[in-house]
């Protein structure tokens, strides 16, 4: 693809510019990323709920108001797999290449991401809770690592497994974006400072359990959080605060990304997760290690 590639300029969702990898086609530049095995492509939904067409560009500069949000995606997206390669070896979601391809404008004023399976969607918000989505490096990580999950341990998404499924997705978003413990404050809520969506060091600020004795059993249906995933996440992501403050964020993250691919499965419960995060902490390191982690989940009620 060495034809095709080119470097860009883009204006992200803050106004900031950012030098991304796009592609020369004919009559211009696309947002088409052919630096890794896995192509990155950034398609624009146009507030419809289909997949849309590539973001394109006459010049290198992917500038004008409504390419900001796939300046971001494209970008994030390139910082996300840049992440699982050269920190775990793992070469796009699924460890075989696959391409990433992300679509933004999705819908109208929707107030949320995904990863659906087959691509990740950004919706623009209402400008009131959230901003574009895509603004958001651990939103990225967040979505992608939903797509790691499901070609490795594949936690199915209700009650405790998903609720884990929910809290590595946060987790791989802190080690994406170390610089605090809070996902989704780069967008949430635009004209109030200071907030987020969740917090891994404090999640009862925002509403969710941190210990066992304060788990919400919701019913396992759409309006139920299906069991909960996104509130009962917060006791996992509080054990994964409490290990990353004792052994440090380098050797959580190995710790971390051994579990998720390696031992856990479809429904792995809380203690599962704490076994195979204590087991691959003994894999990986030792004794102290190991006993980090069984600290860090028994603070939270996990015995
Ligand atoms: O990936 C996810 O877990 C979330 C997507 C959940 C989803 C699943 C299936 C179909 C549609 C949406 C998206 C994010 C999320 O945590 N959403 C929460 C909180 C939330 C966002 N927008 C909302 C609007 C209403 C209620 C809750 C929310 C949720 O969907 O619960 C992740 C990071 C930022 C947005
Ligand atoms: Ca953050
Ligand atoms: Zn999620």
């Amino acid at each position: 693809n060495i034809l095709h590639e080119a470097t860009g300029t883009g204006i992200g969702t803050k106004g900031d510019t950012k030098t991304i990898n796009i592609s020369a086609i004919s009559g211009g530049y696309s947002l088409t990323d052919t630096t890794h095995t896995g192509k990155i492509i950034t398609y624009d939904a146009k507030t419809t709920q289909t997949r849309g067409n590539v973001v394109t560009s006459t010049s290198t500069l992917f500038n004008t108001t409504t390419q900001r949000a796939a300046v971001d995606a494209h970008y994030y997206a390139d910082v996300v797999y840049d992440y699982y390669l050269n920190t775990h070896n793992r070469d796009s979601y699924n460890g075989k290449g696959a391409a990433v391809e992300s679509v933004v404008h999705f819908d109208k004023n929707y107030n949320n991401a995904a990863w659906t399976g087959q691509y990740m969607i950004y919706g623009d918000g209402d400008g009131v809770t959230f901003s574009e989505l895509s603004g958001a490096k651990d939103v990225i990580a967040h979505e992608l690592t939903h797509a790691v999950t499901e070609t490795s341990s594949n936690l199915v998404y209700e009650n405790q497994p998903g609720a884990l499924n929910e809290s590595f997705s946060d987790v791989f978003g802190y080690f994406v974006d170390p610089d605090d413990w809070l996902m989704g404050e780069d967008i949430y809520t635009p004209k109030i400072a200071g907030d987020a969506l969740r917090s891994l060091s404090d999640p009862a600020k925002y509403d969710q359990p941190a210990h066992m004795n304060n788990y919400q059993n919701l019913p396992n249906t759409k309006a139920g959080d299906w069991g909960g995933v996104h509130i009962n996440s917060g006791i996992p992501n509080k054990a994964a605060y409490n290990t990353i403050q004792k052994i440090g964020k380098v050797k959580a993250e190995k710790i971390y990304y051994r579990a998720l691919t390696q031992y856990l499965t479809t429904n792995s419960q809380f203690v599962d997760a704490k076994k195979a995060l204590v087991q691959s902490a003994t894999d990986l390191y030792g004794a102290t290690e190991a006993a980090a982690v069984t600290e860090a989940w028994n603070a939270v009620g996990v015995t």
